[in-house]
């Protein structure tokens, strides 16, 4: 049996991880040797029975003795480890959720129902870095691998709705006392079926433009509100979540500079919204030829057992196509799939994903059981 080291198994996206492998029987296949950054010494899980005490997640000789080692600790904790850890010569896999080594030469992005012919090429040639996709990438795949494997896809923008779990735990917190807080101002006047819904409305816009509701994660509010720009600005008019969607997709499928073929060319903007933690997109997808809603449908479904086609019905996209309905399952939608007034070859899609399980933490659990030769 290997010996694993766990790292950041207690955030958020740890947490998913975690339960999803103990659901999977995974501990059954490791040894797990439990990191902190914050605890050395103390207690591991009390699932984890027999696991010895939590090691220092800084100390580079304990990691370095792990064969195996899967992160979900961030990128600062990425950045500071790493480097330190292939300095002193580890030679181990290293798979993370953090975005860090995702665009580096001698990394791969996971996400193997979609692209696990470049995963197991790599295993092969000794590479030794795997990492997570961006999460809205990697549930747009998980939907839509079908018309990739078979080629259809000219050009596609996505036109994202993310959660606020996209964010950390905090910015959840935060959304949901924003929402508390809100409600609270006019409960008065919602007990009352006379009062003036404009008063409502005018008393809400106040209290979400008073200073004191507390917008300390998303810097501004979130709560009955949206926020058209998600993480860094490149300075060129281009989010750096909005730059992931065509670099990572292209890097995971294996195209692009770098391998031999041109890009997929893929855009568009990216939304948060007050969704707990299921990512939505529309997608506007120019087809290479016209091919009938039927085929496309039977290609999505026989691509992944996850994908779901939702019939493009009122009553099926309320009740199927949401992130209420979706969180907490490995589901992937896709519905409201139409032709566009432009042409047969225009096809619009909407699709949800939990950013937390194919988003984040279940890439990484295939690969470690990719990596131990058990998937
Ligand atoms: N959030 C997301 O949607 C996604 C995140 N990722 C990546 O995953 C990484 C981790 O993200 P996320 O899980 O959101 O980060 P969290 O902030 O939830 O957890 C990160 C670490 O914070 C420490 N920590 C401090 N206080 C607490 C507490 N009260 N409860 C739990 N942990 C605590 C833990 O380290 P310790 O035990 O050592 O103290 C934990 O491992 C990031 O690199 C991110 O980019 C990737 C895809 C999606
Ligand atoms: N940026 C994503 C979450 C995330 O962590 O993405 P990445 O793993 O690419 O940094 C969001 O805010 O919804």
């Amino acid at each position: 049996m290997k010996a694993v080291g766990l790292v950041g198994w207690r955030g958020m996206v740890g947490s998913v991880l975690m339960q999803r492998m103990r659901d999977e029987n995974d501990f059954a296949l490791i040894e797990p040797v439990f990191f902190s950054t914050s605890n050395a010494g103390g207690a591991a899980p009390w699932w984890a029975q027999g696991a010895g005490p939590l090691q220092n997640a800084f100390d580079i000789e304990a990691l370095k003795k792990l064969p195996i080692i899967v992160t979900a600790q961030g990128g600062d904790y990425t950045s500071e480890v790493y480097p330190k850890l292939r300095a002193a010569g580890w030679d181990g896999i290293w798979i993370d959720a953090a975005s860090t080594l995702r665009m580096k030469d001698d990394a791969i992005i996971v996400l193997d129902p979609v692209n696990r012919h470049v995963i197991d090429e790599a295993l092969k040639k000794g590479v030794k870095n795997y990492i997570g996709g961006n999460c809205t990438v990697s549930c747009m795949l998980m939907g839509l691998g079908g018309l990739f494997e078979h080629g259809l896809i000219d050009w596609m923008t996505s036109m994202t709705y993310q959660a606020a779990s996209g964010g950390g735990a905090q910015h959840m917190r935060e959304l949901l006392t924003q929402f508390g807080l809100l409600n609270a101002t006019v409960s008065g006047l919602l007990a009352d079926p006379a009062s003036a819904i404009l008063e409502i409305d005018r008393t809400v816009l106040a209290k979400q433009q008073d200073a004191s509701l507390p917008q300390e994660h998303f810097g501004v509010p979130l709560a009955g509100n949206l926020i058209p720009w998600i993480d860094k600005d490149l300075g060129n008019g281009i989010s750096r979540e909005e730059w992931k969607g065509g670099a990572e997709t292209n890097k995971i499928l294996g195209r692009g500079e770098g391998f031999g073929s041109s890009p997929i060319p893929i855009d568009g903007l990216c939304v948060r919204i007050g969704a707990m933690r299921c990512h939505s997109q529309a997608l506007t997808i120019k087809l290479k030829k016209d091919v009938p809603l039927d085929e496309i449908e039977g290609m999505l479904r026989e691509n992944n057992q996850w994908a779901k086609v939702v019939p493009n019905t009122r009553e099926a996209s309320m009740e199927s196509l949401t992130p209420v309905a979706v969180t907490g399952t490995l589901d992937i939608p896709v519905g409201r799939m139409r032709k566009l007034a432009m042409g047969p070859e225009y096809l619009s899609a909407f699709t949800v994903g939990d950013q937390l399980l194919w988003g984040a933490a279940e890439p990484l659990r295939r690969m470690l059981r990719i990596a131990l030769g058990e998937l």
